[in-house]
């Protein structure tokens, strides 16, 4: 079966400094995949590079087997691939419900001929309500996104992300800032959204990244140098050396 996402040879050069080095990576159907690597190795780049948001010089990315290097975002959500931001990535000024229920609408095309798509009004509510429970923010349904606290924006932000229905998630640093517990709940929630679909996701806390990943890609200087269980991961020097250090738990 073709893999959930692939990458071949990528390269990517800003002016005249290549960031992404000649890079190849596969993301199995169903699996949980983490990539993780030293600041400035190029993670957020190759996020980019994926959902289309900046083009490859050079290389060939496949999702599902299809080559969807130069198509545009929206080509490629259409496509089933649906990704958060490490920036907040919401409508403050509406309410919990709508923004859940915007990136329903978004995802049937409503955008472009919402006349076409009234008759499936009822079943976008009803997908809304579904993510609404599914992030356990049914009682702040009707806030104003904006003011919700931290965590609970970054929860909404990942039922924007699968409200669309998409099959393959891309996720950017989804702890980043959340205190233990509020970390504890977003990886229980992660971990939900995920099953029974591919997850990829870029995230600097190594518990979360070790708990929750079936493997591991190691993004050095632009290059996928090891990817693999966790537990290989661990005990690869090569990654030790470049980008563990003590970092990685026992
Ligand atoms: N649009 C751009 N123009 C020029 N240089 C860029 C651009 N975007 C990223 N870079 C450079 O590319 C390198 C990789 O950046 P990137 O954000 O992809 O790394 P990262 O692994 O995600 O880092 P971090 O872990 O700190 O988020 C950095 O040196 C950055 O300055």
């Amino acid at each position: 079966m073709n893999p959930a996402i692939a990458l071949r040879d990528v390269r990517k050069s800003f002016g005249p400094t290549e960031i992404i080095r000649g890079l190849n990576l596969t993301v199995n159907r169903g699996e949980r995949h983490a990539v993780i690597g030293p600041n400035g190795a190029g993670k957020s780049t190759m996020f980019h590079l994926i959902s289309g948001r900046l083009q490859a010089s050079s290389g060939v990315i496949e999702l599902k087997g299809e080559d969807i290097t130069g198509l545009r975002p929206y080509e490629i959500n259409r496509r089933g691939l649906s990704r958060s931001f490490q920036i907040t990535n919401i409508f403050p000024k509406l309410s919990v419900y709508e923004n859940l229920r915007c990136a329903v609408l978004w995802s049937l095309g409503y955008r472009y001929a919402f006349w076409r798509f009234v008759d499936r009004l009822k079943d976008a509510n009803e997908r809304a309500e579904e993510v609404l429970e599914m992030i356990g923010l049914t009682a702040r349904r009707d806030t104003p996104a904006g003011v919700l606290a931290y965590a609970d924006q970054r929860a909404l932000e990942i039922g924007v992300t699968i409200a669309g229905g998409a099959d393959v998630i891309m996720l950017d640093e989804p702890t980043a800032g959340m205190s233990h517990a509020e970390t504890e709940q977003a990886v229980a929630l992660i971990r939900k959204v995920s099953e029974g679909r591919t997850l990829i996701m870029v995230e600097h806390d190594m518990g979360v990244v070790f708990g929750l990943a079936d493997r591991i890609s190691v993004l050095v200087y632009g290059q996928i140098i090891a990817s693999d269980t966790p537990q290989a991961i661990r005990a690869n020097p090569a990654v030790r050396e470049a980008y563990l250090g003590e970092e990685a738990p026992a």
